[in-house]
This record gives C-alpha cells, sequence and structure tokens, in this order.
C-alpha cells in the first residue's frame, strides 16, 4: 500500500456492525480515485458562460465578464424550515464575486456588512429568477437567509416547493 501509514502502521480493526451497515476497505483501486477526482476540475462550460453573462447583467458593463470564470458552485436546497445563518463566503482565495442565482419559493435574503455579523445589514426578497451579486468592497459582506416564504415558487419555475439557490465562485485553488 501506497501510504504513510498503511494498514501495518495505523491499525484498523476490522469492526462489528449491525445489519445493513457494511464497511469495504481499500474498495477504491488508485487508478479509481484518481478518476473520480479528476472528474471534480470538468465545471461545464455552460456555467461559466452563465456566470460571465450575470457579471455583465448585473453591472452592465459589457465587458464585466471576460475574465471571469468560475470554477466551483454550491448548490443549496432550503424546505419551508431551511435557515442559514449570517456568515462570510471566505473559503475562497480569490477575491473574484459570487454570483447568485435563486429559483423556486422567494427567501428572506439578509445582506450585511463586512465587519461584523450584526446591523447594519438590509433584508431583500429574493424570488425565483433572481439573481445577486456580490463583489468589490462586498465580496466579503455577511449575509445569511432568515427565512423562506413557503408556496411563493411560481409556476413553471420546474420547482413545486422550496429554494434553491446555486453560487458560483472563483475559488482560486489548484487542488
Ligand atoms: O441561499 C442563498 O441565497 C445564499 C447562499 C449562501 O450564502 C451560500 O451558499 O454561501
Ligand atoms: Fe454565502
Amino acid at each position: 500500500m501506497n501510504t504513510l501509514f498503511g494498514d501495518d502502521v495505523l491499525h484498523r480493526p476490522t469492526p462489528q456492525l449491525p445489519d445493513g451497515a457494511h464497511y469495504v476497505p481499500h474498495w477504491l483501486t488508485l487508478e479509481q480515485q484518481r478518476w473520480l477526482v479528476a472528474r471534480f476540475h470538468e465545471f461545464p462550460d455552460w456555467m461559466v458562460r452563465l456566470g460571465r453573462s450575470a457579471l455583465v447583467a448585473a453591472t452592465g458593463d459589457p465587458s464585466a465578464g471576460d475574465d471571469y470564470t468560475p470554477d466551483a458552485a454550491l448548490v443549496n436546497y432550503y424546505d419551508d424550515a431551511a435557515r442559514m445563518g449570517m456568515h462570510q463566503d471566505k473559503d475562497e482565495h480569490s477575491t473574484a464575486p459570487v454570483i447568485s442565482l435563486s429559483i423556486g419559493d422567494t427567501c428572506l435574503f439578509r445582506f450585511g456588512n463586512t465587519q461584523t455579523r450584526n446591523k447594519p445589514y438590509q433584508d431583500i426578497a429574493l424570488a425565483s429568477g433572481d439573481l445577486f451579486v456580490f463583489g468589490g468592497p462586498s465580496r466579503m459582506a455577511y449575509h445569511g437567509i432568515p427565512k423562506i416564504y413557503p408556496g411563493t415558487a411560481p409556476q413553471g419555475c420546474g420547482l413545486e416547493a422550496g429554494r434553491i439557490n446555486i453560487t458560483m465562485r472563483v475559488t482560486g485553488l489548484n487542488g
């Protein structure tokens, strides 16, 4: 085994598991692991194009998307009771804008300041189809979702209930 702490060093006793639980050590070969990891780098071109056109629409600057190449997207599903606490999007090592698209139920989006998770903040109702961009001096603004408004998804948006939010990001990571 080609690892620093193989099974000979890091002893991994075979656990006794209850019915229905199955543990298969080393099921994936290294080649299969490499293949799977490589799949994570296949960010779809259509989403890069979507991100670029969103930036152009948001800023009104026809060249705003030229240097923008998102390499990650987070998709969150919110049911009636879901919330997201105030936070900064700071896992990325790039200062490029975050682009947020909303589909389904309207939510209350709390968009705050870059210093604290508390006031001053603004509450904005993000509805299905809305685009929100936070870049430049707002890139590190605290934000969160205190509330979903159930039953507000428009007919034809593809979602019967709940809300989907897609955020595109430039991670600035090579990994
Ligand atoms: O759902 C939203 O509009 C915000 C999502 C968000 O802040 C995040 O995914 O980091
Ligand atoms: Fe966020």
